[in-house]
């Protein structure tokens, strides 16, 4: 059993609590790629440790080897001092190491319950549906984490399933918990939710190891921080010997620029234009009345919570979807619901949030994908394809062994790189970019910020979807809230309000009202 620090103080325990998990000059490679190279990591009681690292630096092969998914080449894995061997991810939870996913193990037709204890082959262990939901309510006490033991997953929010996931390994007792990238899925009321039970379960001695891009949320929780490069740990330390330049630094080997830049010209013609757009509610928010004009030359930003329209207002601005009502036009041409390669016709080229569902074929080489939107069809001249592929691997800087790799082995970040790559290397004029910087590294962050900006300059109207407020802030123009469907705020990128722009979020729409939140 852990031993538990004397107080929760923050990166008091983290530095002195026990070693739970260690892995000592443990090496993995890959067909092509070292992803572990000699790599130390430990991880005390008490703390909640960063691991951090540039997209394809080798962090989830690591947490995938402590963690019972992969085995390493060579090296030691300890726990709690002790050489270990997993064989699965079931034999790393039966020593009391677990790990939740970006994409949550659940089985949307079953109840919160029934999810919690399925899988779970403790020999002798049983628990009554009465102990069951007695366990969740009083580990949903403990830890701040409320859910209903009786309400099907697949009501849930993503937020709530997140919760279930870490119920579940409470209920299994681990000690040591990885999170992989637990944010992504979550608006920011939930994020510091979920930050109070990490911290609650390290301040009962557990050690918690969070695999995140976001230097914000490395210095708002962890106690410590371990970085990777090429496969290697290049960095590991207290959070206090770090600043956010040292770290970012350390990630990618040089300085990172994320400062913002303004756009110095008027914007010229509307070359998207959205008017009355109407959608029927339906297991959605619909849309109700939205107009918008975005001019060659800006970057208008859409700020909000998901699930308040966005989605719906870019697949139907993308011809994905047909809107009961108004009408959408790319550089004057009327394209409302004559489909996506309409929409493609006309100038527009739409980066989906979804990348793997709407956005690429998991199974195709990079090639192949880089040539899916293209008229002639990627059967067509392969060598072609080839170089391109190659062109853009080299200009995006996607880690991959080359053209003909499958998507499904790159790592998150390259993944949407590659999605970029084809999407902004198009010759289109207008540009709906969703979440454009979700799982980048801080230097694909920074190379994306710049291409939007750069494609700003040169002339392309970019619409930007981003729940992430300060992204939203630091690249747009002109700024658009949208609440269950409805735009309620709209200002200059140089008249930010904080406080307004919070509220209309929220449904506020200005004097006095609130939008209708049917
Ligand atoms: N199953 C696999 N087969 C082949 N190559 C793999 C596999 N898993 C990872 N790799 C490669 O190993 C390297 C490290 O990948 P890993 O997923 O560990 O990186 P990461 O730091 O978690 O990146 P990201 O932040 O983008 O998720 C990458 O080059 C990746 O393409």
């Amino acid at each position: 059993m852990a031993s538990r620090p004397a107080n929760g103080e923050r990166g008091r325990a983290g530095a002195s609590g026990a070693l739970l998990a260690e892995a000592r000059n443990v090496s993995k490679a890959f067909t092509g790629v070292l992803a572990n190279d000699r790599v130390d990591f430990e991880l005390r009681a008490g703390e909640i440790h960063a691991l951090l690292g540039e997209n394809g630096a080798g962090k989830s092969t690591l947490a995938s080897i402590l963690t019972g998914l992969y085995s390493a080449d060579s090296g030691e894995i300890r726990v709690a001092g002790q050489p270990v061997s997993f064989r699965s991810p079931r034999d790393a939870l039966a020593r009391g190491v677990g790990i939740i996913h970006q994409h949550f193990h659940l089985v949307d037709r079953f109840t919160v319950a029934e999810n919690i204890v399925l899988g779970d082959t403790r020999q002798g262990f049983f628990m009554s549906p009465a102990g069951i939901r007695r366990a969740v309510a009083d580990l949903g006490d403990r830890y701040g984490l409320e859910i209903a033991p009786d309400a099907t997953v697949a009501e849930l929010s993503l937020g709530e399933r997140q919760r279930v996931e870490i119920v579940k390994m409470l209920v299994r007792e681990v000690d040591v918990l990885f999170l992989d990238e637990p944010t992504a899925v979550l608006a920011p009321g939930e994020v510091e939710a979920l930050f109070a039970t990490l911290r609650r379960m390290a301040d009962d001695g557990k050690a918690i190891a969070l695999v995140t891009h976001k230097l914000n949320e490395v210095f708002s929780i962890c106690d410590r921080a371990t970085v990777m490069r090429g496969g290697k740990v290049v960095a590991a330390a207290a959070i206090e010997d770090f600043t956010p330049e040292t770290i970012a630094r350390a990630m990618v080997g040089r300085d990172v620029d994320l400062k913002p830049r303004p756009s110095t010209r008027a914007p010229g013609a509307v070359v998207l234009a959205a008017s009355g757009l109407g959608m029927e509610a339906g297991h959605h928010c619909g849309l109700h009345g939205i107009d918008l004009e975005i001019r060659a030359g800006e970057i208008v930003g859409i700020a909000g919570v998901a699930g308040n329209g966005q989605l719906q207002l870019a697949e139907v601005l993308a011809g994905l979807q047909r809107p009961d009502a108004g009408k959408v036009t790319v550089n004057g041409t009327d394209v409302t619901g004559k489909g996506p390669h309409a929409a493609r016709k006309a100038g527009l080229a739409y980066v989906p949030e979804d990348r793997l569902g709407t956005g690429l074929a998991s199974g195709l080489s990079i090639a192949d994908n880089l040539m899916l939107t293209s008229d002639t069809g990627f059967l067509f001249d392969r060598s072609g394809s080839r170089k391109k592929a190659a062109a853009a691997i080299g200009e995006y800087r996607v880690k991959a062994s080359g053209p003909e790799e499958v998507v499904r082995r790159l790592s998150g970040g390259n993944v949407q790189k590659i999605l970029l790559a084809r999407e902004l290397g198009s010759q289109a004029s207008v540009f709906v970019v969703a979440s454009p910087a979700r799982g980048l590294d801080v230097a694909g962050i920074e190379f994306v910020r710049n291409l939007l900006q750069d494609y700003r300059d040169r002339g392309a109207a970019i619409l930007l979807i981003s729940e992430d407020l300060d992204e939203v802030r630091l690249l747009s123009d002109r700024i658009v809230v949208m609440h269950a469907g409805h735009i309620t705020h709209q200002c200059a990128a140089v008249d930010y309000d904080e406080a307004a722009i919070g509220l209309a979020i929220s449904g506020y729409s200005g004097g006095g009202r609130f939008a209708d939140t049917r």
